[in-house]
């Protein structure tokens, strides 16, 4: 069969890339940490002078932890990615592309503060030094949004007027003394910020704060939105009351949504939206992933199926990034998807109401993946669509995908399409569909690097069976 898009020359990729940029590109995907430190996105290969262009000129490269390859040829994980795809699926020709522009791709970041000063209020935004709870500012960020620099500027100077002090985390060391007790708890009001930027609405600020409730946010958060309002006078804000003292950035239970409207939108490839707030999952690269989503609405028209896609089942649904579109062109007239957050729920149906007419027969349940297998949601399908969490399947849907053709849950389907952000989590899968009974053959692997400058790819395998 026949493989397309680009060859594996990401080398043409980022020069293409340079071309189409006006100053350069940096980092950021240090963003979506979870723990100070860890970095987490993506990237490709170069030679030495498109590195000049692609690196080199963020002014905060040296410093920050969001981009972790100052020459994206360096890569890791795409030599990784395609040893194992040329050991695993010899028959299979592994592409990998870097299809956005390698600067201002990110409408989603996550910052974390620090004091400005030790004796004033006043709270300075940027992602920690890697491996410590030191605070880089990166305010010309060259891989943010534009829009999401300017907030994350204004939200600074609102904090210092209004009287706002970072979250500040005592030395674990100190937490507790020598005679056992506990040293001091941790002090201050923000923790991290969250901005999310999409083209058609204006940014979404949302406030993690280190309080219990609503009411002890007060005076501080009040008098920072109103500083803030005349900039953002129409945008979407949101409270996360987060005082735990683990490192987890968000707290899912401790959502408030305090002014604007409550969702934004994104949208879709051809007329219609998605709808999303900050209680839901957000690509940190819309625009990128849209390509992976052109792609797979085009994979019957090169001929990398075999089989018709005509009854969808996704899980790990989202709010229906995949699953809309694909409706939208016409890819499926029966879709049914489920993901686990019961948010998603909403956002779904919000967005299905602006789909084309005549595709408007599709479903959404708030399920666990194994649980909408257990529920029959896979039954009468012929395709199943996957975009799980970065470690991949959960082993009952693993199990049903290995299943024999004709029997279990899975039996009808004919079409598998793995859309990967974990790649660990994908070689595990795709080594146990291998394995497995269900007569499996990877027709497409294709890599995307969305996080330019950090060991990350998001990866779309497609399988087909008898
Ligand atoms: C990588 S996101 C993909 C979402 C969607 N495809 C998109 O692009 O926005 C993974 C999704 O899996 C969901 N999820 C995580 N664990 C799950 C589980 N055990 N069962 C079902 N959904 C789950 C999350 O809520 C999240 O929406």
């Amino acid at each position: 069969f026949n493989v397309p898009v680009a060859s594996f020359e990401i080398r043409k990729a980022i020069s293409r890339t340079a071309l189409k940029m006006e100053t350069d590109d940096a980092s950021d995907a240090n963003l979506e940490k979870e723990t100070p430190g860890s970095s987490s996105s993506s990237s490709s290969s170069s030679s030495s002078s498109s590195t000049h262009n692609l690196l080199s000129d963020c002014p905060h490269f040296s410093t920050c932890s969001g981009c972790t390859l100052a020459d994206p040829a360096t890569s890791k994980i795409l030599q990784t990615s395609r040893s194992f795809f040329e050991r695993t699926f010899p028959d299979v020709t592994y592409t990998h592309t870097q299809p956005t522009l390698s600067k201002s791709w990110r409408n989603q970041a996550k910052l974390a503060t620090s004091p400005l000063s030790k004796f004033k209020p006043g709270v300075q935004l940027g992602l920690y030094a890697s491996g410590t709870h030191t605070l880089v500012p990166i305010p010309d960020c060259s891989v943010h949004s534009p829009e999401i620099n300017s907030a994350a500027t204004s939200i600074q100077k609102a904090t210092i007027k209004a009287g706002v002090t970072s979250y500040v985390k005592p030395d674990q060391s100190n937490r507790v003394n020598k005679s056992g007790k506990n040293g001091p708890p941790p002090t201050g009001h923000l923790r991290y910020v969250q901005l999310n930027t999409f083209p058609s609405s204006p940014p979404t600020l949302s406030f993690v704060w280190n309080s219990e409730n609503y009411k002890s946010t007060q005076p501080h958060l009040s008098r920072l939105l109103k500083l803030l309002s005349p900039t953002y006078p129409n945008s979407s804000i949101w409270l996360n009351l987060n005082t735990s003292t683990r490192n987890n950035i968000i707290n899912n239970d401790g959502w408030v949504h305090l002014k604007g409207p409550f969702y934004t939108t994104y949208p879709l490839l051809s007329g219609g939206n998605l709808y999303y707030n900050p209680k839901v999952f957000c690509q940190g690269n819309m625009e990128g992933f849209m390509e992976i989503i052109s792609r797979i609405i085009n994979l019957s028209n090169h001929g990398i199926l075999k089989n018709r896609i005509e009854k969808v089942v996704e899980l790990y649904a989202g709010v229906g990034c995949i699953g809309l579109n694909l409706v939208n062109e016409g890819v499926t007239g029966d879709y049914v998807g489920s993901d686990v957050n019961p948010e998603n729920l909403e956002c779904f149906m919000k967005g299905r109401k602006t789909v084309k007419k005549e595709y408007q027969r599709c479903e959404y349940k708030s399920l666990d993946a194994g649980v909408s297998l257990d529920k029959g949601l896979g039954r009468g399908r012929d395709t199943l669509i996957v975009d799980p969490p970065r470690m991949g399947l959960e082993e009952g849907v693993l199990r049903e995908i290995n299943g024999r053709r004709g029997e279990g849950k899975l039996g009808d389907v004919r079409n598998l399409i793995y859309v990967s952000c974990g790649l660990d989590g994908l070689m595990r899968d795709l080594e146990g569909i291998k394995k497995g009974g269900g007569g499996w053959e990877v027709r497409l692997a294709e890599g995307y690097v969305l996080f330019p400058g950090s060991e990350h790819v998001e990866t779309l395998v497609v399988l087909t069976r008898d």
